[in-house]
């Protein structure tokens, strides 16, 4: 069935984790995509949910219900949404917050929806408050409000849908307005997945990128891979190249070191901007407690990218505590580093 990826406009290429984005067009990583709950690996909890609340919408002969995902970056949130279509039997429409500029950007989108259909919104926190006025209708009565004219002779028209499904994702739930979080009726955070879901992952992709990987290599890779899906593929692909052009094409434990220390990604998964987050906040302020702003200066990054898709990882591992007062490095972040932790005087 075709998927309808609308163009997005240039704000689209501000989106936090543009640079991961970018995977989600590569040929090769869409056929990494399971496209069946059943494939889907990991978030028992989640797909459960969702194959009950398929199941049930399927044997009412309704759409779904509306569904919003919450959770880090690559976790499998647009794979879900696919997953979702495929499911139903209905065709995705793809777009973003950003990428809906006005309230006709959408209206457009709505009303070429067939009964059954999924909408899609990526970055859904992100879409301007005008637009989001038209969805809180559409979603709930499957109906949009056209205004004719201005000021006395300003007239109405209520617009009937079809009975579509919109999947929202959002990195932030937090900056959703309660309105809007109140109309999905299925809500589900995703989370880090733990390391035999990610050697399970790596395994099945190893298959579909046609590449031979031995059970150590496999283990030292998911255990790199900051317990996200995108991660596994990417160092996966990384890791392969090296393989093919260093060694004989088979990837083992010392292949995936070797490969992986060229791209500085150390033993347990951190990069070359954990490190200077984590060392930003021991050097320059004794360990914290810092605010994010300050990191974000100090580091040169967007506050943006740090928040969604630097800290849940740290966060989760426990390398960074989050105080009211700001950040905090945590016992285990001066061991990874090597640093010795220094005892305050006050
Ligand atoms: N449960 C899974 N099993 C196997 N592969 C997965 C799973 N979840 C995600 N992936 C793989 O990880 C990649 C990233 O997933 P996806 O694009 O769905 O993440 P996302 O949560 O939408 O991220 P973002 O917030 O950056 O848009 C996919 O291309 C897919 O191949
Ligand atoms: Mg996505």
């Amino acid at each position: 069935m075709p998927d309808r990826i609308l163009t997005h406009s240039s704000d689209d290429m501000t989106i936090v984790d543009g640079a991961l984005q970018s995977d989600d067009r590569d040929p090769d990583i869409l056929s990494l995509r399971p496209e069946r709950l059943d494939d889907y690996v990991g978030q028992a909890e989640v797909v459960e949910t969702l194959k009950i609340a398929i199941e049930a919408a399927k044997l009412r002969g309704e759409p779904l219900e509306h569904v919003l995902f919450h959770g880090p970056p690559g976790l499998g949130k647009t794979t879900l949404a696919h997953i979702i279509a495929n499911e139903m039997g209905g065709t995705l429409t793809v777009t973003s917050g950003p990428a809906l500029e006005k309230g006709g950007d959408l209206i457009g989108i709505l009303t070429h929806l067939s009964e059954g259909d999924v909408l899609f919104v990526d970055e859904i926190h992100r879409t301007p408050k005008t637009v989001e006025e038209f969805l809180y209708p559409a979603m709930e009565d499957f109906a949009v409000d056209f205004v004719f004219d201005k000021g006395i002779h300003a007239r109405s028209h209520r617009y009937r849908l079809k009975c579509f499904t919109l999947v929202g994702a959002t990195t932030r739930v937090g900056l959703l307005s309660a309105p809007l979080r109140d109309r999905f009726g299925i809500f589900r955070s995703l989370d880090f997945y733990g390391l035999d879901d990610l050697v399970h992952i790596t395994t099945r992709s190893s298959a579909l990128l046609d590449v031979a990987i031995d059970p150590p290599g496999a283990l030292e890779l998911a255990k790199r891979s900051r317990g996200t899906p995108r991660i596994v593929n990417r160092l996966l692909k990384r890791v392969r190249d090296f393989a093919q052009v260093r060694g004989d094409g088979t990837i083992s434990k010392s292949t995936v070191e070797a490969a992986l220390a060229l791209e500085g990604v150390d033993h347990q998964g951190l990069t070359r901007l954990d490190h200077r987050y984590l060392k930003t906040i021991i050097d320059y302020y004794g360990g914290g407690p810092v605010g994010i702003e300050a990191i974000s200066a100090t580091l040169q990054e967007e506050t943006d990218t740090l928040v969604d898709v630097v800290e849940p990882y740290l966060l989760k591992i426990g390398m960074v505590i989050r105080t009211s007062s700001g950040r905090r490095t945590s016992e285990a972040a001066y061991r990874h580093l090597g640093v010795p932790m220094q005892q305050k005087l006050f």
